[in-house]
């Protein structure tokens, strides 16, 4: 039986504990692969392996230029193998081909930008205030870096933490969530073909109470990179306390989708709908809160539940699919719940609302594409994140009110806007407390601008040139070119 193995220090490893986990497709519950199930022992073994090559390796050392030249060299195989890479993201996942080939693009273009970005910034010369002295300002890597990665977009996380560690000179730990770790297996086997040295990238595959708890906690860790729910990025914080490690956490959103009644009517319903159950809504970013004015509420809710009831449920393999499975049954069951507890608050189900009664589709864990409408902000269909494709509709009247209620959340990652009024739209975006806010488009994201959340959707950016820092230290260095006792004492 072939079992997908860790790779540390540049080997390719069982568990040392001999465990192994299989990996399901969510579509039909098939067994698509056995893994190597590491535990804390796993961990450790990884970490001082990437302790070592960061302490006594050449990988820190090797000039940013060739460092840019290694990462493009990840680029290049990754598109060689972009449909291998894809169709093992839908079996994973059970999101359709075609959504993972255009993340094997994003991901392709992550690792470029920052390959460009390698060699750009040597530090800078400050004008020194002391005379007869030199003051400079230079970047140096962090260290070891733990970095954890979530279940939704396994490849697309991982590449916004590899890249800008890599190219950053840094050395790292990764640990996929242990659902989906196939493409992140994958990832690393082209690294190693790049000729990234060994010990400089580690990969440990297990759960996150053994061997993400021991990345989170470990001393020998520098910091640690973390995309998944905010309880987890609790643990994460009270953990990396251990040594005051660097943070970097990627949470949950709650995503307010603001439409006004100037808004391009049809654009608007296209993209609330895209929004919400582009891969079954299982996206941080997904605008799952839609906040409409009053004066066109139920024509767009009519046109939105008159396109969601034609969402085609299938197989990502099936060109025909539009919508594909939920990730797990333990997933399933948290949407069904999320779901009753809204209509024991007296939500209106217009439409979904229920698992299909396809028997096509009994084998998936498949949930219909719902709108939930006659919601208020204070029910817990409103406020909670429930990852799944399930809008909540409200309603507004005035621009104030509809500020009040998009930023009325303990969420701060994305927001959008449709209105045709710029003034409003500026006045709209200023307001809106969250990492990024769209104006006319939602989900739209490249590695040029920084992503990331206020409030309790995480610390710190990743993607653009704040992605890159996340992974520097900044050092002062003050030169005096004519030392002279000071005589104070
Ligand atoms: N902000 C972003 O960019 C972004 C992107 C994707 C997903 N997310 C969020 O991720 C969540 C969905 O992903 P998920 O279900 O995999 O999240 P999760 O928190 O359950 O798991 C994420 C990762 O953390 C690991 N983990 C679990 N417990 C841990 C612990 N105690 N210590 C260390 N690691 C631990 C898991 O094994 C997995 O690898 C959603 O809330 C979503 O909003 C955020
Ligand atoms: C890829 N991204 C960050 C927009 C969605 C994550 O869930």
């Amino acid at each position: 039986m072939d079992i997908k193995k860790q790779y540390i220090n540049g080997e390719w490893m069982l568990a040392l504990s001999k465990q192994t986990r299989e990996i399901i497709n969510p579509y039909n519950q098939e067994v698509i692969a056995t893994v190597a199930e590491g535990n804390e022992e796993d961990a450790k073994l990884a970490i001082q392996a990437a302790r070592n090559a960061f302490d006594h390796g050449e990988w820190p050392e090797t000039s940013a230029t060739e460092r840019g030249r290694m990462v493009s060299k990840i680029a290049e195989l990754i598109e060689r193998d972009k449909e291998e890479l894809a169709e093992m993201e839908s079996l994973d996942t059970g999101k359709t081909v075609e959504e993972s080939r255009g993340d094997m693009d994003d991901i392709a273009g992550v690792f470029r930008y920052y390959a460009e970005l390698a060699d750009k910034d040597g530090g800078e010369i400050i004008e020194s205030p002391v005379p007869n002295s030199v003051s400079k300002v230079v970047k140096e890597p962090v260290g070891v870096c733990g970095q954890i990665t979530p279940w939704n977009y396994p490849l697309l996380q991982a590449s916004w933490k590899l890249a800008p560690a890599l190219v950053t000179g840094n050395t790292l730990v990764m640990k996929p969530s242990e659902i989906t770790p196939l493409t992140t297996v994958k990832v690393f086997e082209l690294m190693e073909e790049a000729g990234v040295p060994k010990g400089v990238v580690n990969l440990v595959l297990g759960a996150g109470n053994t061997v993400g708890a021991e990345l989170s906690s470990n001393t020998d860790v520098d910091l640690i990179s973390f995309t998944g729910g905010i309880e987890t990025g609790k643990k994460i914080m009270q953990a990396a306390s251990s040594n005051v490690k660097n943070l970097a956490l990627e949470l949950g959103g709650k995503n307010p989708n603001v439409v006004f009644a100037d808004a391009d009517f049809d654009t608007a319903v296209d993209q609330a709908l895209n929004a919400v159950f582009f891969h079954a809504g299982q996206i941080c970013s997904a605008g799952t809160r839609l906040i409409v004015e009053e004066s066109i509420h139920d024509e767009f809710v009519d046109a939105l539940v008159k396109r969601v009831d034609n969402i085609r449920l299938g197989s990502g393999f099936d060109e025909e699919t539009q919508m594909g499975p939920l990730i797990s049954e333990q997933h399933l069951n948290k949407v069904v719940n999320y779901v009753e507890a809204g209509k024991k608050e007296g939500v209106t189900v217009a439409t979904g609302g229920k698992r299909p009664e396809d028997p096509a589709l009994n084998n998936g864990f498949f949930y219909l594409p719902t709108v939930l409408t006659n919601c208020t902000t204070d029910m817990s269909v409103v406020q909670n994140e429930g990852f799944g494709p399930v809008i909540t509709v409200e309603k507004f009247t005035t621009e104030e009110e509809a500020m009040k209620l998009a930023n009325d959340s303990i969420y701060g990652l994305a927001g959008g806007v449709w209105t045709k009024d710029i003034a409003k739209a500026e006045r709209c975006v200023a307001k809106m407390r969250m990492g990024t806010v769209w104006i006319n488009e939602f989900n739209l994201y490249f590695p040029h601008a920084p992503w990331g959340g206020f409030k309790q959707s995480g610390i710190g950016r990743e993607l653009g040139k704040p992605g890159l820092e996340e992974y520097q230290e900044t050092k002062h260095i003050f030169h005096n070119l004519a030392p002279q006792p000071i005589n104070w004492f």
